[in-house]
């Protein structure tokens, strides 16, 4: 079973932070984690009701440390973009579809949720594996944080035993690394870079991959090295490279 953690980002608002520890512990969650929070006091305890210890026990931490420790980081979004959503292919799951996605999963899941003024900034979601869009009226599709909270907990509620174990972070990020690597073995364009490496990571980020399936993959780059890097060199030499661009649709802008 996940272990999953909700994870307000920057909540401006002490009582938003008490009826999230509400709703979650309503739907047995209780690892609440806030990043930059503001200050909590009794406001915070009179939302919390019950949840005392859900509010008491919440940890304080950065961004960073949610990023190195997580298996799984989703970010959660009202304002789902046409254009990100059809140029990188990243689909937009709904709460039932996530469950669907992490059932199984044995790992650490952080959930992140934004700001009230103005959500999760790009790089926060750009480093992201999944994006979970509650679906709303389109009249009208931003929720409050705390209820937005609720009904991912409530969808995600009481998922079954046992699960698989996922490849750790830092093992995903070698696996990045390697991709890089690899990128610049077959001289992959610099400028494309960033957008391309964002795509493999929601690619493999919703794959959930386990440690023998990273290495596999780890494995398949070592052997394109040896094939693919010479032969690029010596095509270079020659100005006769013709290697097919890897990224050369126009699909991969990114706004
Ligand atoms: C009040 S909203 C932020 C509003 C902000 N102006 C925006 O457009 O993102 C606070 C947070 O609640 C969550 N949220 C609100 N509506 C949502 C929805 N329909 N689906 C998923 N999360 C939602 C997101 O985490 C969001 O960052």
């Amino acid at each position: 079973m996940p272990e999953i953690e909700i994870v307000l980002v920057a909540p401006i608002y002490e009582g938003n932070v008490g009826f999230a520890a509400r709703v979650m512990k309503n739907f047995g969650f209780s690892r609440l984690v806030l990043i930059d929070p503001c200050p909590l006091g009794d406001e915070a305890k009179a939302r919390a009701s019950h949840a005392q210890d859900v509010l008491r026990n919440a940890e304080v931490c950065t961004i960073e440390d949610i990023f190195a420790r997580s298996n799984i980081v989703i970010a959660t979004t009202g304002t789902v973009s046409k254009s990100v959503c059809h140029s990188m292919r990243m689909p937009f799951y709904s709460p039932k579809e996530l469950r669907e996605r992490i059932k199984d999963i044995e790992g650490r899941i952080a959930i992140l949720f934004g700001r009230e003024n103005w959500g999760l900034n790009n790089e926060e979601v750009k480093r992201s594996d999944m994006i979970c869009s509650i679906p709303t009226s389109e009249e009208y599709p931003i929720l409050n944080l705390s209820h937005a909270v609720g009904v991912v907990c409530y969808e995600l509620a009481n998922l079954p035993l046992p699960g698989y174990a996922l490849c750790p972070p830092q093992d995903m990020e070698y696996l990045y690394q390697h991709i890089d690597r690899y990128l610049d073995g077959i001289h992959h364009p610099k400028f494309k870079r960033e957008n391309t490496l964002i795509l493999i990571r929601r690619i493999l980020g919703r794959c959930n991959l386990t440690v023998r399936e990273a290495s596999t993959l780890h494995g398949l780059l070592r052997r394109s090295e040896w094939h693919i890097d010479p032969k690029l060199l010596d095509r270079d030499k020659t100005g006769a490279r013709n290697l097919r661009d890897p990224d050369s649709d126009e699909d991969d802008h990114l706004e």
